[in-house]
């Protein structure tokens, strides 16, 4: 079966691996999504200048019902020279995706120049929809400021670069951003980040279940497999097709993993089952799909991705 995809001229021998935040903040839990057999590649922790402890804990819940989870990590990170250190030092066949979410414009274009300037061999992910840091908006929710950031990261930035965005919502807004990315030569677009500012109450207390922000967090997993496959159609629907797409949210199953690549996903990330499943996950989902595209018929991706029929 094949189960491959490329993204400009780096080669992906599978197509799952960890979304950024999840099994990724440390050396040993990057090594560990690479040492996979059933892994294509490896995404950091979305990186900051410098360390970041991020918000008190309780900061991260699975809800009891398997639906899903809520974080309010609020961004810790061993900081931007720790994840330059790792991926400088790796050796690796698999292609490595370098997230950086500055807490600023400025921050994110010091972090592009550095990684301009490395002999980093990758790709880069610039996260423009952490939700989780307090007084910090979302920059995918901000179209002017996504356009000038991106209108100066291209000026100087010559290495692939993707982005990572918060859902959309609005036919308009899916419009919108997708007019504003075909702008740029982007990689690729990574959709969906998690939900932001949810709330999870705790049945036995009437309590919130996370402390930082009075219990508003990013919402994961299955509660958001509906979103996440609406805006990776929508994204594949308007997009330039050399921009590639990353798929992200909900994928709890190997059918999970088949509805984003018939969505149009060239990749397909995997978040909060990862957190709540740990590191077999890949294993089970790429056993699944593959029992899928059997029954199918099918004997490639090629067969399935973006072919999601409407009813005529
Ligand atoms: O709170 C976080 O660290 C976090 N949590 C998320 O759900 N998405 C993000 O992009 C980030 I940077």
């Amino acid at each position: 079966m094949q189960l491959t995809a490329d993204i400009q001229n780096y080669h992906f021998n599978h197509i799952l691996l960890n979304a950024a935040g999840v099994m990724c903040q440390t050396s040993t839990e990057l090594d560990a999504v690479l040492a996979s057999e059933y892994t294509g590649a490896v995404v950091t922790k979305s990186a900051t200048p410098l360390v970041r402890p991020g918000n008190p804990a309780p900061r991260y819940y699975e809800l009891n019902n398997g639906l899903g989870t809520i974080n309010s990590m609020g961004l810790p990170n061993e900081g931007f020279d720790y994840y330059m250190n790792y991926v400088s030092a790796k050796e690796t066949y698999k292609p490595i995706f370098f997230s950086i979410a500055g807490l600023s414009k400025q921050e994110n274009i010091t972090m592009l120049h550095q990684l301009q300037d490395a002999d980093f061999d990758g790709l880069i992910e610039l996260n423009l929809s952490c939700p989780n840091v307090p007084g910090k908006p979302q920059t995918g929710y901000d179209f002017e400021a996504t356009e000038q950031i991106l209108t100066e990261a291209f000026a100087f930035f010559k290495k692939p670069l993707g982005v990572k965005l918060p859902p959309y919502f609005d036919i308009v807004h899916f419009d919108d951003i997708a007019a504003i990315l075909n702008k740029f030569p982007l990689a690729f677009v990574n959709t969906i980040n998690s939900i932001g500012n949810g709330l999870v109450i705790d049945q036995t207390t009437d309590t919130v279940v996370i402390k930082p922000k009075a219990g508003f967090g990013g919402i994961g997993g299955t509660l958001v497999k509906a979103t996440a496959l609406a805006n990776v159609r929508a994204l594949r629907d308007r997009l330039n097709t050399n921009i590639k797409i990353i798929g992200t949210g909900g994928v709890t199953t190997g059918r999970d993993v088949y509805d984003h690549i018939l969505c149009g996903a060239d990749l397909v990330e995997v978040g909060s089952q990862l957190a709540i499943e740990g590191i077999t996950v890949f294993e089970r989902l790429e056993k699944e799909l593959t029992e899928i595209l059997t029954k199918k018929g099918y004997h490639s991706l090629d067969d399935v991705r973006g072919q999601l029929k409407i009813i005529s």
